[in-house]
């Protein structure tokens, strides 16, 4: 592979993670709340093995913010007028963030709670 096309893409994924960060409130708050999760780690003492799941849940929580945010934007450009499909779409994407953030809530707890109490 062309090594200045890949060192591209690369910079390309930057300046989008730095355009969601900068217009997005909902992908600040994701990085703010991955924050609190590293420090509150840090004092709490995890294992290897914990702190892969935290870094895996962290990931995956922005990695789906930011594909939400980039439907939302597809949509808006496809369809700026009202439409069904297009309500359904950002719905739907809407959930598949909810649903991983209850999961990673859920699992949080499940790592946390034990050490504490
Ligand atoms: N073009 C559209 N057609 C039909 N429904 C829409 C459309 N755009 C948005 N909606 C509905 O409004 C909801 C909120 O839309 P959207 O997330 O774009 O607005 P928002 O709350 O201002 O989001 P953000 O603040 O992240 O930009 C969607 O989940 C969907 O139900």
């Amino acid at each position: 592979m062309d090594r200045a096309r890949f060192f591209r893409s690369f910079r390309f994924a930057a300046t989008g993670i730095r355009a969601a960060i900068r217009r997005e409130q909902n992908i600040r708050f994701h990085f703010l709340a991955a924050l609190a999760v590293i420090v509150a780690g840090l004092l709490t003492g995890l294992s290897y093995g914990e702190w892969l799941i935290i870094i895996l849940l962290i990931g995956g929580m922005i990695a789906l913010e930011l594909v939400n945010t980039a439907l939302e934007r597809a949509v808006d450009l496809a369809s700026p007028e009202f439409h069904p499909l297009a309500g359904e779409a950002k719905d739907m994407a809407a959930g598949a963030v909810l649903v991983f953030a209850a999961a990673s809530a859920i699992i949080g707890l499940l790592i946390f709670l034990p050490k504490w109490f």
